[in-house]
């Protein structure tokens, strides 16, 4: 013990008494009987003496902050503390100026010179409880949070079993906090993603988060995506919040879907139709087995369509595909590639007779009629095959052969099956090289128009000129229209080409005109797709004003397939034309297949006999039966009777002698060049 706290008359312990911070108190007899300078400091008291000898409620508030008497309660304490030899215990007092505060007090009874005495410290622990309250309220808020937030949230601890979940992972997984706390995270996730999930939860514990997308199965055995946004906490507890994507992956895989699969009829689409195909293949090359690829293309669809409207048309697209999927199995492929296209792949074929087979009976199937809207529709496909590995061993050389063949079905009359030939390539090559040649002959105006005069049968006059187009190469040679119509018919080129020439025989029609020939009528060929063009009649309009022409003077051919393959929307068109006083003709008249209920609901003027029926007219005496027929049957529906063809005098009088009205062949002039026509009208005009 150091001296100077024994004084000289050994009052050492008066002086730390004193000298503590702290209020320190003698309680005798219940009664405070000594107080140090901090006491009296602390309560606010002017001096000691106003403390002294007073019971220790008495510096308190009437009762205590849990509602006890002061009084008894200070009774209860002192007397536990001469029980205990030492008592600790919260305390309100109250200071002189009426404030309270809260003070931990200790009690240690003390034995002197044979009475016991209380030795009393208060500690202001104010702060200490300012500190606690803080602190609670902190932690509650905190709670507020996790319960409030919208993600499911897991504290595990550090060996990765759950300690917390809050009300949204309970909602979420159907767990009470019982059952999912103390379990293992490996417990509620799907078993194929724990390797991942243990590498993660590894990561986790070293760099301190995580970002994983995993599982979480419910009570009832669902299995919900989720984002896992973890983090370690300072105590070493696993934080890890998670968001349910349940939504954001079904958008996802409609997406997905929607990217691989045609909207309309739910079958593969392009894109996926070429990964699957290019797996197929690496299959059959591994296995060497044959494979088989058919393009189906629906024969006139776009007519059908027309006719029908476009909801008619989708349904019977819908019908079509269902039709093929139940004629395949299930390691086939098929796929729409966009319009009336698909594609099906045979990867299981054996042979090429089988698989004409399969073809065959797709022809058959789909050549069913449909029931649409009430009606029934037919409709036929074009079959193109092309074989891995005899036609191609890549997806594009296969795809490109078995379109060339299926181009070929269509060639062969529609509605039937052809495989891939080398010379069809040939011929497919030559198409695009035709197709490019033209495209590039329209921008540089490299067509001209010849003239083939069609005479009178009685007076032997030009009454008037068909309009033949020829196609001057940058070689200068004539291609004829028969090398190029179907291929411009095909890219829609025909439609541009078309345009220039109605506007070059107007333009010569009026030239003629000016020269006095005006009696003249200039005729001109329509091609299906310019009929079908919603624009042709605008055009037509537009440019006999622009030449100062009367639609009298003009005239155009058609075909009956052209009508037949959409009779409604055709039969309007031509009345519109027929109102704008435009002459129309049917063309290659007995070559399609006529229909003589149709044939007299079309507004047209004249019927054209093919060429077909006059060249062995003297001969055969079907040909002249046909003819006279034709004859009969148009003057019969007020029309005029227009040969093809004519190459001799003989055939010439025999159609003259049979009342037809009009005659056109070699026998009169080849087509020919607006300079040799002129002359040729100088003479016979
Ligand atoms: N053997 C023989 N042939 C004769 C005789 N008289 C005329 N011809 C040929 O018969 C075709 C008559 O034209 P088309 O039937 O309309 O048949 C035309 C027509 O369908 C089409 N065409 C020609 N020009 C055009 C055009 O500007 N637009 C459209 N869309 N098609 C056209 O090409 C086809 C062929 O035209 P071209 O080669 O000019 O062939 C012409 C003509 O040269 C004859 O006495 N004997």
């Amino acid at each position: 013990m150091s001296d100077h706290l024994v004084d000289s008359d050994g009052n050492w312990f008066k002086q730390l008494f004193e000298a503590s911070p702290d209020p320190t108190w003698i309680i005798e007899g219940n009664r405070f009987v000594e107080c140090n300078a901090a006491a009296v400091r602390f309560l606010g008291y002017p001096s000691r003496d106003d403390l002294l000898n007073s019971h220790p409620s008495r510096l308190s508030p009437p009762q205590q902050p849990d509602g006890e008497d002061s009084f008894a309660k200070a009774e209860r304490m002192m007397a536990l503390a001469m029980e205990n030899g030492l008592h600790r215990f919260e305390w309100m007092h109250r200071k002189m100026d009426g404030s309270d505060f809260l003070a931990e007090v200790t009690l240690s009874s003390i034995h002197h010179q044979g009475r016991t005495i209380i030795y009393c410290v208060w500690r202001d622990i104010t702060e200490r409880k300012l500190t606690e309250v803080l602190l609670q309220k902190s932690e509650s808020r905190l709670k507020g949070i996790l319960e409030g937030a919208a993600d499911a949230i897991l504290i595990t601890n550090r060996q990765g079993c759950y300690q917390y979940a809050n009300q949204q992972a309970l909602r979420l997984l159907g767990y009470s906090p019982q059952e999912l706390v103390g379990r293992s995270i490996l417990d509620i996730t799907l078993e194929s993603e724990h390797s991942a999930i243990q590498l993660g939860f590894q990561e986790l514990l070293e760099s301190g988060e995580l970002r994983q997308e995993l599982h979480l199965i419910t009570v009832d055995g669902q299995a919900i995506p989720v984002e896992l946004n973890a983090c370690l906490l300072a105590d070493g507890s696993c934080f890890g919040s998670c968001r349910d994507i349940r939504e954001r992956k079904a958008a996802e895989a409609n997406i997905n879907y929607m990217a691989h699969h045609d909207t309309l009829t739910g079958l593969l689409n392009r894109r996926s139709l070429t990964e699957r195909l290019e797996q197929a293949l690496a299959t059959a090359k591994r296995e060497s087995h044959p494979l088989a690829v058919l393009l189906l293309d629906l024969d006139r669809f776009k007519a059908t369509n027309d006719t029908l409207g476009h909801a008619a048309g989708d349904a019977l697209l819908i019908d079509v595909a269902d039709r093929l999927k139940a004629s395949l199995r299930n390691s086939d492929i098929l796929a729409r590639l966009g319009g009336d296209e698909f594609v099906i792949v045979l990867a299981e074929i054996d042979d090429a007779p089988n698989t004409a087979r399969m073809a065959e009976k797709m022809l058959t199937t789909l050549g069913q009629p449909y029931l649409i809207d009430g009606h029934q529709v037919h409709i036929t496909p074009s079959i193109g095959i092309a074989f891995f590995p005899i036609d191609g061993e890549d997806s594009g050389t296969l795809m490109r052969h078995a379109d060339s063949a299926m181009y070929h079905a269509k060639s062969q009359g529609r509605n039937n099956v052809q495989f891939f030939s080398p010379e069809l390539d040939l011929f497919a090559m030559r198409r695009m090289r035709m197709e490019h040649d033209l495209r590039e002959a329209l921008a540089s105006r490299s067509f001209e128009l010849h003239y083939q005069p069609q005479v009178d049968a009685r007076s032997r006059t030009i009454v008037g000129v068909e309009a033949l187009v020829r196609w001057r190469n940058s070689a200068r040679e004539t291609i004829m229209p028969g090398e190029f119509i179907e291929i411009a018919e095909q890219s829609g080129l025909i439609l541009p080409l078309g345009e220039c020439v109605i506007d070059e025989a107007c333009r010569q029609l009026r030239i003629w005109r000016d020269q006095g020939y005006t009696a003249l009528r200039m005729a001109v060929n329509l091609s299906a797709l310019q009929l079908r063009s919603a624009n042709l009649l605008d055009f037509v309009a537009a440019t006999l004003l622009k030449h100062e022409i009367g639609g009298e003077h003009l005239e155009l051919e058609i075909t009956e397939s052209m009508v037949m393959d959409n009779p409604g929307a055709c039969i309007a068109k031509l009345r519109a034309l027929r109102d704008m006083g435009i002459h129309l003709a049917i063309d290659d008249f007995g070559t399609g297949y006529s229909s003589l209920s149709n044939l007299r609901l079309m507004p047209i003027h004249s019927l054209k006999i093919d060429r077909s029926f006059v060249r062995n007219i003297e001969s055969d005496s079907d040909d002249l039966v046909i003819c006279t027929a034709t004859i009969a049957l148009a003057h019969n529906l007020g029309l005029k009777v227009v040969a093809e063809g004519v190459e001799t005098s003989a055939q010439r009088d025999l159609l003259a002698g049979h009342g037809c009205d009009v005659l056109q062949g070699y026998l009169f002039s080849k087509p020919v060049d607006a300079a040799a026509m002129d002359a040729l009208l100088a003479v016979s005009y």
